[in-house]
């Protein structure tokens, strides 16, 4: 699978965890930084993943900041983009099958990476299941292009 990562200085170890656990399982990983631990803006990271899965340029995407709120708040602002704060296997499992949620936001101060490994696993292998589902999601996207 494609998968554009991306984290603020608050999520560099993790999200570099996550990298090579994602390449060792075979996909193909875009890794959009940041790459400092000095302080930086989340925004401009959640620009460019959700920008690449808005594009079709990446299936899915991931970022990780402190609290994954923020990243999930400027990711919901691109077209196409449904962003969530996931650290539930449960939730994850439901937020493919029932929202086809295709950028997954962790807090990463509040995951461990074995529970952020596990969990991101669940979210990338689980398929959504359309139906009533869809639907639902085409009212979204009517918000979407239809707010105001
Ligand atoms: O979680 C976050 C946004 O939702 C950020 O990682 C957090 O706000 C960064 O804070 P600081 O600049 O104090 O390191």
């Amino acid at each position: 699978m494609r998968i554009s990562i991306g984290s603020d200085h608050r999520g560099v170890k993790l999200r570099a965890e996550l990298v090579d656990a994602l390449k060792a399982a075979g996909n193909e990983v875009a890794d959009e930084g940041t790459f400092q631990t000095e302080s930086m803006d989340y925004p401009d990271v959640a620009e460019v993943v959700a920008g690449k899965v808005s594009k079709g340029e990446a299936e899915r995407g991931i970022l990780i900041c402190a609290t994954g709120v923020g990243m999930s708040i400027a990711a919901n602002k691109v077209a196409g983009v449904r962003a969530a704060v996931i650290q539930d296997e449960a939730v994850a499992k439901l937020s493919r099958q029932h929202n086809n949620l295709n950028v997954l936001c962790l807090p990463g101060d509040a995951l461990s990476t074995d529970a952020a490994t596990s969990l991101v696993k669940t979210w990338l292998s689980t398929e959504f299941e359309g139906g009533r589902h869809a639907r639902r999601l085409e009212k979204i996207s009517h918000l979407e292009q239809h707010q105001g």
